[in-house]
Parts: C-alpha cells; structure tokens; sequence
C-alpha cells in the first residue's frame, strides 16, 4: 500500500488513476508522494518517508529541488501538459492589451440610462478603441512548451513573431513554424518588437531578467505579457516604463500588491492553466510519474534526477538508489552485493549534474544486510526496494 497527500487541489481524473494500491492521506509523516501544485513547500520539513514529489504544472520555484535532491527525494513536473491553456490566455492577453475590451465591458455594465445604451454606446465607443495584432511583431523569450505554441499560434493570427531560446530543446525547435525570426539576442526583441511575451522559469539566472536596462532598449509603447512569473521582471522599473509611455501595457497572470489595481496593468489570478483540460493532463500525468517511480522504481521528467528506466520488473528483486554522481560508486554497489551472494540480472545507471541513479535487477531479494551497506556507503541518499 502507497500513500500520498495532496497539498493543492488535484483533477480527481488524475487520482482516479491511483489503484486500490493506493490511499489518500493528510499525514506528511505517512506519505510515500507528494502532488503539489502552486503550494511553497520551501519552509516545509519534508520527512523521510517521503520519496516523491510531483509537481501537478511545469514551473518548480515553489519546490526546494535541490534540498530534494540531497535527500534522494525525486521530483518531478509535467512538462507541456498545461502549455495549450496557458497559450489560450496569452492570446487573450494580447487581444485585452490591444483594444480596452475590459473598459468598454465595464462601461457597458454601469452606464445606468440603459434605456438609450444603444446610441450612448456609439458616442462613447471612440475611447475604447485600438489596434489589431495583425501584422505586428511578437518578441517570445522562451520556446519552450508554452512560447513554442504562442509562437505558432501567433504566426496563424497574422503576427510576425521573433523568438530568443538560446537552451531551446530539438523537439521545440522542430514544432516552430519556419516562419519565426531567430533572434540571437534578446536586444533585437527588444528594439524590434510591439508585444513581447516571456516564457521562461524562475531560476537564479533569469530573476528579473527584464530589468530597467532592458526597458530603456524597447520600443515606445510596447505590450509586455508576464505568464511565467512575477519575479523575471523588475516591477518597479515596469511601474516608471509605464508611467513614462514606454509600457503601453502590462499584462500579468501573477496578482502582488504592487501591480493590482494600477492602471495600465491588467492583472489575472495566476489563471494560466486553470482549465479542467490543464488540470487534468498535469494530474493524469503527475500520477502516471509517480505510480511508475513508486512500482517500478522509473523515472521520466525529473527535475533533480536523471530519466531512468528499466521497464516493469521482471527479475526476483529490484532495487533502486538516489545517490551522488561521484567515483565509484557503482563499484561499491556490486561490491556488496556480490559479497552478499546476490547476482545482478540487469542495472542501469545514469548521472544528471551532482546527482545520479541507479536500478538494479537482481536474481534474487536483497538481503537487509546488503540494504543496510548499500545505504551506509558516503554520497547514497537513498536506497529502495521495488520488489
Ligand atoms: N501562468 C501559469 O499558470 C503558468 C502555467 C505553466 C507554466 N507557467 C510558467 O511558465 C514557465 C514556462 O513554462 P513551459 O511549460 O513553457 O516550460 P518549458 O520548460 O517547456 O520552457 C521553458 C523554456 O525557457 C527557455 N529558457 C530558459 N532560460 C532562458 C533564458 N535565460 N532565455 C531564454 N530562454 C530561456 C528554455 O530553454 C525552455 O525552452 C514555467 O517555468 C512556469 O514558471 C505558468
Ligand atoms: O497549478 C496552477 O494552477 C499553476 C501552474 C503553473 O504556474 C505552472 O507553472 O505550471
């Protein structure tokens, strides 16, 4: 029996998929996995029962990786599964900063000689009125998942659309449509470009990455949209690019206390991928993760480890270890087993930066005492037994 405790609502599609293997829990001491959406586990103490977290969306910020990482604890994201509602929303975006629809709605709404709305509205109309998209130029920071899918999407509705990705992966790459510029720097966005969208993580290296210099480098009256995360851009200098007539508009999905209700920026609840499509895709997809890393003890899209499968396990036992990407480490593993008499049927072992994993097919159960070595070597955070 698995258990795993959700720390934000998660698409009952997706849990759904967990078997009668499976119990629900409000105990963290009692988890085996974690389902997490937009909750700041950072301050948690996440114990050591604890094996898994899957992040149910696409940006970690909110999870300590690396700290997971140290502990053997695999994360994982869903990489692409609410990319389709985000770019839904950037489009919106695109469309609201472009004509004051939320203005013209609002009027409408509160103009109280609604007997004679009809004519009134003709008069009035004028104020809310602006530009299309067509035929502007859209600056995308990012290719990933969602700038990938703005970028295409953006090119249908008549943008023309320059993109910056210099980490950009092949599968991306090959789902651009021709049409979009490759920008190799992110100046030519900027002095080039009337909407500019970025859709980039939250890392150490792009905090703020759209900071006061950058601002000065843009065009008068350019669009900024901000569906990644508050914290890239530089609000305050924002805040003077608006107040200057450089920023037309601001349009964010991430509501603080500097930009809500302040004119020119139109802010969303952190709505992005909030559709029952999104929802469900992250769950079904986060559970599927898990379920696979707690059976099998396989693992595809971590975050802090590397992919690693061996398929469902077929041999008398299974083990599985989280540990350092250092020297001789899987000498010491075989080293040990052997000596406790166990024959590896099949292993695999593969590294990702500090870090490295290992799945060893045995031909019989590992013994406790071979458990209790293995998890004793320096640089093993942890060691599991699949079967
Ligand atoms: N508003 C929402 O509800 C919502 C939903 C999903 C994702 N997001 C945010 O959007 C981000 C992107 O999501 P995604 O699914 O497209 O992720 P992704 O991993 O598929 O794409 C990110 C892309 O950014 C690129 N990149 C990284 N650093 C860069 C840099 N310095 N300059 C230019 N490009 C850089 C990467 O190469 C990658 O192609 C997430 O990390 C998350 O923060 C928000
Ligand atoms: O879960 C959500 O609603 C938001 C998810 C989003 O920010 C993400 O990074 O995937």
């Amino acid at each position: 029996m698995f258990q795993y405790k959700c720390l934000n609502p998660i698409s009952q599609t997706g849990l759904g998929l967990f078997g009668e293997e499976y119990k629900q829990t409000e105990e963290l001491n009692d988890a085996d996995a974690i389902l997490v959406r937009s909750a700041k586990m950072h301050d948690m103490e996440i114990p050591e029962n604890v094996k898994v977290i899957a992040r149910a969306g696409a940006g970690v910020n909110n999870v300590p990786v690396e700290q997971c990482a140290e502990n053997g604890i695999v994360v994982f994201n869903t990489p692409g599964a609410n990319a389709n509602g985000v770019k839904e929303l950037v489009l919106a975006g695109m469309l609201l900063a472009s004509r004051d629809i939320v203005g013209g709605i609002e009027w409408v709404a509160h103009e109280e000689d609604k007997e004679h709305i009809d004519k009134l509205a003709e008069k009035q109309k004028k104020q809310f009125a602006g530009c299309e998209i067509s035929g502007k130029k859209l600056g995308i920071i990012g290719l990933g998942a969602i700038g990938a899918m703005v970028a295409n999407s953006a090119t249908h509705l008549g943008m023309e659309v320059y993109g910056y990705d210099p980490f950009i992966s092949i599968d991306a790459a090959w789902n651009l449509s021709r049409t979009i510029k490759h920008s190799k720097s992110l100046d030519e966005i900027y002095s080039q470009c009337d909407y500019i969208t970025i859709h980039v993580p939250l890392t150490d290296n792009t905090r703020k990455m759209i900071d006061k210099e950058a601002f000065t480098k843009m065009k008068e009256g350019v669009v900024l949209l901000n569906f990644a995360r508050d914290l890239l851009v530089d609000e305050e200098a924002l805040i003077e690019a608006l107040d200057s007539g450089k920023v037309k508009k601001y349009v964010t999905d991430f509501a603080n206390p500097l930009v809500a209700g302040r004119p020119g920026i139109l802010v969303t609840p952190h709505l992005g991928a909030s559709t029952a499509e999104s929802e469900e895709n992250c769950a079904v997809m986060a559970v599927k993760e898990v379920r696979d890393f707690l059976e099998n003890g396989n693992i595809k899209n971590s975050v802090n480890f590397p992919n690693c499968d061996m398929g469902t396990c077929i041999a008398v036992g299974r083990i599985t270890i989280c540990h350092k990407n250092i020297p001789n480490m899987i000498s010491q593993f075989t080293k040990i087993l052997g000596s406790e008499g166990l024959n590896i049927a099949d292993m695999t072992n593969k590294s990702r930066g500090s870090y490295a994993y290992t799945i060893i097919d045995l031909e019989s159960a590992a013994s406790k005492e071979a458990l209790d070595e293995l998890k004793a070597i320096e640089g093993v955070s942890k060691v599991r037994v699949i079967k």
